[in-house]
């Protein structure tokens, strides 16, 4: 396997094999005490031919298309020496040495830069994310799936990822049978519910799961929903109302956005947290409840507790274990895994997606997290009719990011690290008059990236080709593409 077949780690200066020696059994997260910096893919049209992570373990290494480099890139569009990555005063410098077309980093063309943790790297059609450290976890988790060698979490598939979501899975499989209340932390869209419903399913309660949302409900419903009333205890309660406490009873209650709860309410759940007990509004005599308490918030509870707005006593005993998802952002090797599993769960199973949408996918930064992607799929397949889904089906926000994707920096963001040798193969030229012409066409995926890159602009695309506007209409004529869609 591989771009440059197995490796040898002393040879080359990567340990990237997944397969056999000098993979690091610990997975993303744990400490480990090996801390390399290193490549991690996230995706390649022939990503079976590239190691999930590359791990550096020599101080300088070369990307490009000869098998012989450390990080091979098995791609006609790539060039035999194509960039180099190299360690100088505490920094890893990546240069282009030159290349036909060009090395990119966060998507924009540079000569040379200074890499930093998450920075995205493009060469060729291979995407990658550089990481400052613990690279050697990546290396047993394909961006499709697979796994070399053994799974953390067995029985937490709906926690859809690659090696990141496997061990917090494993984490969570483990704490799931205790009796331990646990705080979810993470953005919004994160998967925080997911966690809590996994953690309930796999608790071996028998009781029913019961969510809540503190944010989404008025403070003064709040506590009759949680704790319920007795008949007569305000008007218009006209019967006995069980509370969610109690109707969590024998098995699990989510508090989402605990951070919005009242300091009344928080008082009320402390109570019934220690006494195992919980008294209805207008009620005179409590019922004994036995729940499990799983939190979920995308606060920081630390500061509420030191401004007053939280109960430090309640924050102990709702955080006896802390599971942290981190934003999508952080874990873009999730992101194909992600939404094929979304494909097939609105219906789409079959659904393939052009490489200008892989591209876009990987690029763009998820603010709203998983959900914004899983939005994003399920309205692709809506427009595209389940088979393929192409650039023009992105929604806006999308588009609207990708818009500066391909430019050129203005300035290489090296600083004064240079030290005299040749300069960095800087140009302010545009990237379009400054690439020399192409030898072959391009495939249909690269004439579609370019055309929505261009917004569908034939001599645009043309001039970045070096080709003349007809060879273009020739192009997608052959490939029966409509760049008007592209506009
Ligand atoms: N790792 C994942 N695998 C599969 N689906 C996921 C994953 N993470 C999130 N999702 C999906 O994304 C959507 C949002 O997830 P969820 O509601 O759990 O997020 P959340 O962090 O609780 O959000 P909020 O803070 O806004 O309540 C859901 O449809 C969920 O199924």
């Amino acid at each position: 396997m591989s771009g440059g077949g197995p490796l040898n780690k002393h040879m080359t200066g990567v340990s990237s094999s997944y397969h056999g020696e000098g993979a690091p059994e610990r997975a993303a997260g744990e400490t480990t005490g090996t801390t390399h910096p290193g490549l991690v893919l996230l995706y390649a049209p022939n990503f079976e031919q590239f190691h999930p992570a590359y791990v550096f373990t020599v101080p300088e290494l070369i990307i490009g298309r000869d098998a012989t480099n450390p990080i091979c890139v098995p791609e006609q569009a790539v060039s035999r020496q194509h960039a180099r990555i190299s360690y100088l005063d505490g920094r890893w410098i990546l240069s282009d040495l030159g290349s036909r077309n060009g090395t990119m980093v966060g998507g924009r063309f540079v000569g040379e830069h200074a890499l930093g943790h998450l920075d995205e790297i493009r060469v060729g059609d291979a995407i990658f994310k550089f990481v400052a450290g613990g690279a050697e976890h990546y290396v047993r988790h394909r961006i499709d799936g697979a796994i070399f060698g053994e799974r953390r979490a067995h029985h937490l598939a709906e926690l859809v990822g690659g090696c990141q979501m496997d061990f917090i899975a494993g984490d969570v499989e483990r704490i799931a049978p205790t009796e331990l209340s646990c705080m979810v932390l993470g953005e919004t869209g994160t998967g925080k519910e997911v966690v809590a419903r996994g953690i309930h399913r796999l608790s071996g309660r028998r009781g029913s799961f019961q969510a809540i949302n503190c944010a989404a409900i008025p403070h003064n419903l709040l506590e009759s929903e949680l704790f319920g009333y007795r008949r007569g205890a305000f008007s218009g309660a006209d019967r006995d109302k069980p509370g969610l406490v109690k109707l969590a009873d024998g098995g699990t209650l989510f508090l989402d956005e605990i951070g919005d709860m009242p300091l009344e309410a928080q008082a009320k759940l402390l109570r019934v947290l220690q006494m195992r007990e919980v008294f209805p509004l207008g009620g005179t005599t409590a019922d004994k409840v036995d729940i499990r308490v799983v939190c979920a918030t995308h606060r920081d509870l630390y500061t509420l507790v030191r401004d007053g707005r939280f109960r430090g006593d309640l924050f102990a005993r709702l955080n006896e274990h802390a599971v942290r998802l981190p934003p999508l952002r952080e874990r873009k090797e999730d992101v194909l895994l992600l939404a094929r599993s979304f494909a097939t769960r609105y219906g789409a199973p079959r659904l393939s997606f052009t490489f200008s949408v892989l591209v876009a996918l990987m690029h763009y930064n998820w603010p709203f997290n998983v959900r914004e992607l899983e939005s994003c799929i399920k309205r692709g397949i809506a427009l595209c009719g389940g088979s393929v889904l192409d650039a023009p089906q992105l929604p806006d926000a999308i588009a609207e990011f990708m818009k500066g994707y391909g430019a050129r920096t203005s300035i290489d963001s090296l600083g004064p690290l240079s030290h005299g040798g040749p300069p960095p193969p800087f140009s302010s030229q545009p990237i379009s008059q400054a690439l020399p012409s192409r030898r072959g066409a391009p495939t249909e995926d690269e004439l579609r990236e370019l055309l929505t890159r261009h917004r569908g602009n034939i001599a645009a695309v043309g001039r970045e080709l070096g080709k003349e506007r007809m060879q273009v209409h020739r192009w997608l004529k052959k490939y029966n593409i409509d760049h008007e869609k592209y506009r």
